[in-house]
This record gives structure tokens, C-alpha cells and sequence, in this order.
């Protein structure tokens, strides 16, 4: 028998315990399963997970070489096949020694590169660089998924941290989004960041156009307040961004892994280099810790090791990501790119198709908004929805205490009350309370059992200081790597998202009246038709 099927096998005889027994059956159970390491509190104890489980994810993880790929992945070697590339994104927060791609160190480039966008952001923090207006009083960064979502959420994230000059993201075509974030701001005291990787993406160089003509009808050299941040230096020259301002990095760093380096740069303003550094030292931290701890005691080996129980081998085929954290609002978007595009595969390393199904759909929501929203589906639904929740044991607003408790109290009465649930029995006892009976008080009871044995897990953390939040983010990082290497997959190439954009290409054209739409099928045909206001 394969690992999935003893995993299988063992769900299927446990399909009716509840997770609560597990408790009574193992007074230690809160401790055995849960990790701390470096400040952090992971617990996975009210999820269906025994110790005979367990020991079978580890086999399973064992068996993928989940420690021969982790090696490979941080000494350089080119685990991206499919474009032929090394992943070296934890070399960006791990500034010390070498690391060789190609024969060549890299790391001078990173700490090279480091510097000088230290500098950069010092400058613009202190007044220093100027634009044509005076001091810079806003930074714009013009970029999309990966070059977007991990500064955009760390931004908002780590708020009381930032200071002057403010930071906006523009991110999607849609003009409404560039004309709402530049209408209030002065293009004499703007900068703006044109982040791609590529700098070929059709939304980010729409929008830098866009910008620069804006800044154009203000300031007499719109280029002097351009920055960029890319792989593709012969493109950002071409764009007219002049090399001191052109931060670059390698292909060895994927988008949605980019973070940390250059495409931090207007997090690294808002917060400072410092800070951006203590960021590094949290991400940093936790590759130490997933490259040192035993399996069953590394928190990223066991979030995914408790993603693949419930996805692969249960079947629920969506995760929820709870942050009990206002600022980790963009958490879960962030984390949908990270986890969705990693992994949302259909076919493993060697082109053969997936035996398993591949990465599980990523959603969720701030706490306690989402308790007033969909986690009525969440407790009374058919589906079951494993769930994540992020809390932090303090806030940064010492004054208002009471709220965090509050915020605590939530999330955990959360976890509680899905794995509790509530019964038919109870359900009734609080009918009759209510002065109900017979008929009416069965048909109400019914309506008020909550089925619980609904699994959840706790990541617990200090305060969502850059440090901790450089720990959270590397650790869903190497959570989706191991979850790859088990599936046999490529985590770091995406060319799921090409065809769509080659559609989109040709079919601008069409909007626009120069090429027709014959060849397109019935339905496009229409809506073409529609889109441009002509009779269907
Ligand atoms: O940084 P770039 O090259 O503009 O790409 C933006 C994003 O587009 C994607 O390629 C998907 O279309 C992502 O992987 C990437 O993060």
C-alpha cells in the first residue's frame, strides 16, 4: 500500500470519532500537538490528526525527500525545471555567506543591491531626494500579484511602524484604480515605483504610462521621479528610468516570493530600513528553524503535513485563513497567490497527471468581521471548511486592551465552538428553556445543532511586529513548498496564467473595431458585440 492509501485507509476507520475524544483519549494532546519555536505558537490539536496519522505524514513526507529538496531549494540548485531556475528567495534574508548559482556567489548582488536601496529610502525619508515640488510626500508602487500583493499587505500590516512619506499600490487595469490613487496626490512631491519582474506585464506598463503622463503635465522632467524595480534592466532603461534608480534582481527570485528584496522597496520606505531589516531577521529566523527542526516539531513540515491530511486525504477542497488581526486584512489575498499559484497544478515534475489532487482553494477574512458574514456556512454548512486562525497575544494600542481580549476571546470561542458544535439534546434543553414544546420546540431545536468536529488551527504570535511578520510569511512560504515536494509538483513556475493573457491581447483589438471577431466562438462573439454597444 502507498502512503496515501494507509493515510486514506486510517481516515476511513476514524471517519466517526470526534475530535473531542481525541482530547480524553490523550490528556497531553494540547501540547503534543501544537509547536512553539522562536516566540510562535502553532496548534494543530483540534484537527481529526492522532499520533498513527501523524507518524503516516511524516512517512509520507519522508518518503517525498521533503529534506533532500529543502537542501536543494537553499543551496541554489535549479529545482525550478520547468523554467530552469534556482529558488532562492531566502537568500534575500539571509545576508551572510555565499550562495552559487551557476558557479557565480550571488550574494554580493543581494547585499549590494540591500544597500542601496537603504540608501535610496533613507534619502527619500529624510528629505534628501526631492522632487520637483520639495520632499516626497508619497510613494506610489505600480505593480500586480507578486510585485503588489506582498508590499501592499505588509504595508497595511505593519502600520505602526510607518511614518512619512505615505505609501499607495495601484495594481489592476481598470483606470478607475490609477485615477482614484493619483487624483489626491501632488506629482511635485510623488514618487512612483514601477515594479515588474518581467516589466512586460500589460497592466503594470499601462499604468506607468499613465502615471508618467500625469506626472508629466506637472513636473518638467516626470522621469526624475520614476523608480523601478526589475530583472529586466535593457527595459527599464528603454522606459526612460535612469540606473540609479533601477533596482534589480535575478530570476532565481519568483514573483510571488519577491518580497524581500527590491520589490520591498516601498514597504522598506514606509517602515524604514531598520525595520525592513528586523522583516528579514523574522524570515530568516524561520529558515533556520525549517531547515534545523525535526519533522514532527517544524512548524512548516506540519502545516503542510495538516494541509495534506485535510485536503488530499479528506477531501475538503477549500482552507479558510482567519487572521484575528485587522492589519492582516490582505493576509488571505496575499496568501491566495503564494498558495494557489504554487500550487494549483495539474500535472507533476515529470508531466505525468496528478494521482492526487493538487493545492486547495485559499479564502478568508479578517475576525471578527467574517463571524457576521460566512461562518454561518462555516458551522452549519454540508461542506466542511478546515480553518486557519492568526492571533496575536497583544495589539498595538495598549489603551484599548479590552478590544484585544475581546478579538482573542472571538477567535478562540471560534476554534471551540467548531469542534464542540452543539447537539440536538442541547439544542432542545435551550427550547424549553425558552418555553417551547412538543412540535415546535423539535422543529426549532433542529434549526440550532451545530454538528461541530469542525477542524481548525491556532497560529499564535506576540504581536504582529516585522519580525513576526517576516516568521508568518516564510512560514506559509515553506508550508507551500513542502506541500509541493509531497505532490511531486513544481511550485515556482506558473503557466496557468498565459493563456488568458494571450487572449486578452488579441482581443483588444477587437474592442477596438480594427480586427474582427470571426474567429471566436458564439459567446464571445456576443459579448464583443456588446461591449461595444452595437445591436445583437
Ligand atoms: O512582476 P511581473 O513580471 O509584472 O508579474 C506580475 C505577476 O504576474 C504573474 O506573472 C502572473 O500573471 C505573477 O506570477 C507575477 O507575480
Amino acid at each position: 500500500m502507498s502512503h496515501w492509501d494507509d493515510l486514506r485507509a486510517h481516515a476511513k476507520a476514524h471517519e466517526n470519532r470526534r475530535i473531542l475524544d481525541l482530547f480524553d483519549a490523550d490528556p497531553n494532546r494540547a501540547q503534543d500537538f501544537a509547536i512553539e519555536a522562536d516566540g510562535l505558537l502553532f496548534d494543530y490539536s483540534k484537527t481529526s490528526i492522532d499520533a498513527t496519522a501523524r507518524d503516516m505524514l511524516l512517512a509520507l513526507a519522508e518518503s517525498a525527500n521533503v529534506a533532500g529538496r529543502r537542501e536543494a531549494m537553499f543551496s541554489g540548485q535549479k529545482i525550478n525545471e520547468t523554467e530552469g531556475r534556482a529558488v532562492l528567495h531566502t537568500a534575500l534574508r539571509n545576508l551572510d555567506g555565499s550562495v552559487f548559482v551557476d558557479g557565480r556567489d550571488v550574494m554580493p548582488g543581494v547585499r549590494d543591491t540591500l544597500a542601496r536601496m537603504e540608501a535610496f529610502s533613507n534619502d527619500i525619508r529624510s528629505g534628501r531626494f526631492r522632487g520637483q515640488g520639495g520632499a516626497i510626500t508619497d510613494v506610489v508602487n505600480i505593480g500586480i500579484g507578486g510585485s503588489d500583493l506582498g508590499p501592499a499587505m505588509a504595508s497595511i500590516a505593519l502600520a505602526p511602524y510607518a511614518d512619512r512619506p505615505r505609501v499607495h499600490f495601484v495594481s489592476n487595469v481598470d483606470g478607475a484604480h490609477v485615477h482614484d490613487v493619483l487624483a489626491p496626490l501632488n506629482p511635485e512631491t510623488t514618487l512612483v515605483i514601477v515594479a515588474s519582474k518581467t516589466f512586460t506585464t500589460i497592466e503594470t506598463m499601462t499604468n506607468a504610462r499613465t502615471a508618467r503622463d500625469w506626472m508629466a503635465r506637472r513636473v518638467a522632467d516626470p522621469g526624475a521621479q520614476f523608480a523601478a524595480v526589475s530583472t529586466a534592466l535593457d527595459r527599464t532603461a528603454e522606459f526612460g528610468i535612469a540606473p540609479e534608480r533601477v533596482f534589480g534582481f535575478e530570476d532565481w527570485v519568483g514573483g510571488r516570493y519577491s518580497m524581500w528584496g527590491p520589490v520591498g522597496l516601498a514597504l522598506m520606505i514606509a517602515i524604514g530600513p531598520d525595520r525592513f531589516r528586523e522583516f528579514l531577521a523574522g524570515g530568516a529566523a524561520m529558515d533556520a528553524h525549517f531547515r534545523s527542526a525535526p519533522f514532527g516539531q517544524n512548524m512548516p513540515v506540519m502545516l503542510a503535513l495538516v494541509g495534506i491530511w485535510h485536503n488530499q486525504v479528506l477531501g475538503h477542497a477549500t482552507r479558510a485563513v482567519l487572521p484575528y488581526e485587522q492589519r492582516l486584512s490582505r493576509l488571505p489575498a496575499y496568501l491566495q497567490q503564494l498558495e494557489m499559484e504554487s500550487n494549483g497544478k495539474r500535472v507533476a515534475m515529470d508531466g505525468s497527471d496528478l494521482a492526487v489532487h493538487s493545492g486547495p482553494v485559499v479564502w478568508g477574512e479578517p475576525g471578527t468581521n467574517g463571524q457576521h458574514a460566512f461562518y454561518q456556512l462555516i458551522h452549519q454548512g454540508t461542506r466542511v471548511i478546515p480553518c486557519e486562525f492568526l492571533v496575536g497575544r497583544e495589539g498595538h494600542e495598549p489603551d484599548l486592551a479590552h478590544h484585544h481580549r475581546l478579538l482573542v476571546a472571538n477567535c478562540l470561542a471560534q476554534a471551540e465552538a467548531l469542534m464542540r458544535g452543539r447537539s440536538l439534546e442541547e439544542a432542545r434543553r435551550i427550547m424549553a428553556a425558552k418555553g417551547l414544546t412538543g412540535d415546535e420546540l423539535e422543529r426549532q431545536a433542529r434549526h440550532r445543532v451545530f454538528p461541530g468536529n469542525r477542524p481548525s488551527t491556532v497560529l499564535f504570535y506576540p504581536r504582529l511586529t516585522p519580525f513576526v511578520l517576516g516568521q508568518i510569511i516564510a512560514l506559509y512560504e515553506h508550508r507551500v513548498f513542502v506541500e509541493g515536494v509531497i505532490l511531486g509538483i513544481n511550485s515556482f513556475d506558473q503557466w496557468g496564467v498565459e493563456l488568458g493573457k494571450e487572449l486578452a491581447v488579441a482581443l483588444e483589438p477587437i474592442l477596438a473595431g480594427r480586427e474582427s471577431a470571426e474567429s471566436k466562438d458564439g459567446s464571445t462573439r456576443r459579448l464583443v458585440a456588446w461591449a461595444r454597444g452595437e445591436a445583437i
